[in-house]
Formats: C-alpha cells, structure tokens, sequence
C-alpha cells in the first residue's frame, strides 16, 4: 500500500475523475489509514511503498505491478501521467527479493487488469492494457491467461468490474464485458456472485476477498448481502476520497503472492 499523501485530482484519464475536484487530502489519508488498519485487523500483513511527491495516483499501488508464484512483472502505464510510478514499484520489489522486474512491452497497469483465481489469471483489455501484455504475462509466469474484453469506460480496469472470491469463483458485473467474455464468465464460474449495475456503480467491485472476508465500499449494499448469503463476510469501507481519482479498496492494494512452499 502507498499512503495518498499526495493524492489529488491534477488530470483526468478515466470517467471518474474531474480535474480540479476538491479533494480533502487529509480525509482521505484517514480512510486509507483505515484500510490498512482494516487488513491488519483481519490478520494480514501490510508492506508500505513510499509516496512520491508529483504523483497523485500512486495510492493506487494495485497498478504498479503484477506478482504471483513470487514472480513479479512490472507494469507499462497506458498514460504518461503515471509512467513513473512503475520504476518505483520496481525498486521496492527489487529490494524486496522480487526481482529482477521489468516492464512487458504492451501497456499494462498491474492487478487493474489481472487477477489471480486458482490457477489461472484473469487479464482484462480494451481501455488500459495491450493484449500483447496478456501473452507476456503467460509466458513469464507460467500461468494460463484468459484475456476478457471490457467495454464500458466507467469500467476502465478489470478490478472494477470483477474480483475473486476465492480460488474457484468470483463476483462480476456483466455489463462491463463483452458478449463474448460474459459467456467465457458464465463457462467459467457458473456459480459466481452477480452484481448489480447499482453496486458495480460505487465500485463495488474493487474488493479484496481472502476467501472469507470481504473489503469491498460502504455504498455497496445489495452486494455486501449476497456476499452474506453466500456465507461470506462483508467488510465494509468508506473510501470516498479516493473514488474522486477512480479508485477503491482493492486499487489500494497490491497483493504479493508469494512462491508456492
Ligand atoms: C480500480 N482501479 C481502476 C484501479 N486499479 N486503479 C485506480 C486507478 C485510478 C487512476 N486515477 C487511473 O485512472 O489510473
């Protein structure tokens, strides 16, 4: 995780986002601090990346880098604007006993557009990440790639459209997908958490699930109580702040999958 000490709306690259939006950076540091107190809280261990001044978006340490089997592939950001956070996130996971961590060639922005469920990666396309990346991710982790198509700019990156919930399910919002990823969706996980189009719009979706618990925003209601009665546990979180960037729970974590034992 990455303090948003410097968060603030300077540009806009996605439908969230309106620059010069009045953000209270201090708020907004209050409910990041309660995120991480939240997993610290459910047992899990926090690492932190140092904020860097200049930019605003690296709270959203979920896009920084990919990490499974202990095998770290460093993201290629789409805009400009957030270019330099992937060398930072390098570095860290370099001294960290990650590296060697290099970009792919095709743009891709991390656990925004991949996720891990059993063995396989999810990887999302069509707003921020090439399909190029998709193939690299394949070959560097050894994991099979499922590319899914996103069609809806407020559903920018896979991680608001879609997220685990365990290794063998996951929750989603169809109507960020295309026809044919929805019917990928439904061969896959025919006994996946369906979302309303009500809770995918106060990003819901970007939640974090270690297969009991569920980090997931307050404002998803509906969603916390089908969680619920699917024997899960909603844990709810109030990141307001942040939502005026495009962001949740889970763009504020990047999770480091560590080599199997
Ligand atoms: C939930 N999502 C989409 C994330 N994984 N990251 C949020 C990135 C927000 C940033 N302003 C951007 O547009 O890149």
């Amino acid at each position: 995780m990455c303090a948003p000490v410097h968060f603030e709306v300077a540009y806009a690259i996605n439908a969230w986002m309106t620059p010069g939006a009045v953000v209270d950076t201090a708020l907004a540091v209050q409910q990041w601090e309660t995120l991480r107190a939240t997993y610290e809280g459910l047992g899990h261990e926090v690492e932190l990346l140092d904020p860097v001044p200049g930019l605003p978006d690296m709270v959203f340490a979920a896009n920084g880098a990919f990490v499974v089997d202990g095998v770290a592939v460093g993201a290629r950001f789409a805009h400009p604007e957030r270019a330099a956070e992937a060398p930072a996130h390098a570095a860290w996971l370099e001294a960290h006993g990650f590296g060697p961590v290099t970009p792919t060639v095709g743009t891709h922005e991390g656990e925004g557009d991949l996720t891990v469920v059993g063995d396989l990666v999810l990887a999302g396309t069509g707003f921020r990440t090439d399909r190029r990346a998709h193939a690299e991710i394949q070959e560097r982790t050894g994991r099979p790639v499922v590319g899914l198509e996103l069609v809806d700019p407020r559903f920018y990156h896979l991680d608001t459209a879609l997220f685990p919930l365990d290794d063998t399910t996951v929750a989603y919002y169809p109507g960020a997908f295309s026809d044919g990823s929805r019917r990928v969706l439904e061969r896959l996980y025919p006994d996946a958490v369906v979302a309303s189009e009500a809770d995918a719009l106060v990003l819901g979706l970007n939640a974090v699930s270690d297969g009991r618990h569920v980090v997931l925003p307050v404002a998803a209601t509906g969603l916390a109580e089908q969680l619920r009665e699917r024997g899960f546990v909603p844990v709810p979180v109030d990141l307001s702040e942040l939502l005026k960037g495009g962001g949740g729970p889970k763009c504020c974590t990047s999770e480091l999958r560590p080599r199997p034992l």
